[in-house]
């Protein structure tokens, strides 16, 4: 997946960033305060994310054009399609990890919480915390199991020691791993299996308490079994938050989205080709594309 490259650079370099924050004991602290606020009776629901017209350009090249998308609370929606049809591309806009990626371009409209978040201005610092990511490969920092959550905890400004561990041991039960590692949490988290390490990742984008969580193919690295515990975790997960997921694996969607959306490559971009709910998609798609795609004809 060509984003993965991006992906280590933006973990290492915040990372080295914080430690040495971290080590002369500064943090940042505006971001807790700076959270959304809806408060009007008609507000969008929190976790509401709406795409419309999103273009993604490399240089001059279209990873994705003219993108759609809907995700509420308590769903999951899966971007399905062949690869290199923008599915990345579409999800890494959500959190506006492309700013990271050099000669990268978006537009159009991501609206969540009903801000949007591609206008000058936006705190990223609040899109980040609002806004989870896990990826392909496990990524754990080179660091123990216990500091992988207090990082991100302290870089947003979190003080208090007792509330950060309380929020890391919330986290790590959320994903499922506490009873794994609660015995070690010193222990570095690079020892722990590749399921156990993925778990991790998810425990340190939720220890954040985001509102939307970004899974780009989060099971492709790992064993059936261990993709039958992420699978369960997203399925409790998503009726907290807003769950949106690249998969390559069509019965991984059928098995756990509430809502599918179809991407595929017309005329050299990337696009959205239909959405609907899960079954809908797959008994009785409306877009020719989607009946070969999801009948294994195309793609
Ligand atoms: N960092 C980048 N620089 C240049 N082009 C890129 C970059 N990332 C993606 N692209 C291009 O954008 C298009 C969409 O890529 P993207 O990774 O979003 O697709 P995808 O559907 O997620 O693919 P895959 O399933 O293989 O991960 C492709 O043509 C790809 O080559």
């Amino acid at each position: 997946m060509t984003l993965q490259t991006f992906v280590n650079q933006t973990v290492t370099q915040p990372v080295q960033r914080a430690l040495a924050r971290m080590q002369s004991g500064r943090t940042t602290s505006s971001v807790m305060a700076s959270r959304f606020t809806g408060n009007t009776a008609d507000a969008p629901m929190p976790g509401q994310v709406k795409i419309e017209n999103l273009s993604v350009y490399y240089q001059h090249h279209a990873g994705i054009r003219n993108a759609w998308l809907a995700a509420n609370p308590g769903e999951v929606v899966a971007l399905v399609g062949p690869s290199g049809c923008g599915k990345s591309s579409l999800l890494a806009s959500v959190n506006r990890m492309t700013d990271h990626i050099p000669g990268c371009r978006v537009e159009g409209h991501i609206e969540i919480n009903g801000e949007n978040i591609l206008a000058g201005g936006y705190s990223l610092d609040a899109l980040r915390q609002s806004v989870g990511m896990v990826f392909q490969q496990p990524n754990p920092f080179p660091l123990s199991i216990a500091e992988n959550l207090d990082f991100p905890l302290q870089d947003h400004g979190v003080r208090r020691g007792s509330e950060r561990q309380a929020r890391i041991q919330f986290a790590l039960e959320q994903a499922g791993l506490w009873s794994e590692v609660s015995h070690r949490l010193n222990a570095r988290a690079l020892s722990l299996s590749g399921g156990q390490q993925q778990r991790l990742c998810i425990a340190r984008a939720l220890v954040l308490q985001p509102q939307v969580l970004l899974l780009d193919e989060p099971c492709s690295a790992l064993d059936p079994i261990s993709t039958e515990r992420i699978e369960q975790l997203i399925l409790e997960l998503k009726n907290n938050m807003t769950i949106i997921m690249v998969t390559h694996n069509l019965a991984q969607a059928r098995r756990i989205a509430d809502r599918v959306v179809v991407c595929w490559t017309q005329e050299g971009a990337g696009c959205v080709v239909e959405s609907g709910p899960t079954e809908q998609i797959f008994t009785r798609p409306e877009h020719p594309v989607t009946q070969a795609y999801c009948q294994g004809r195309a793609g």
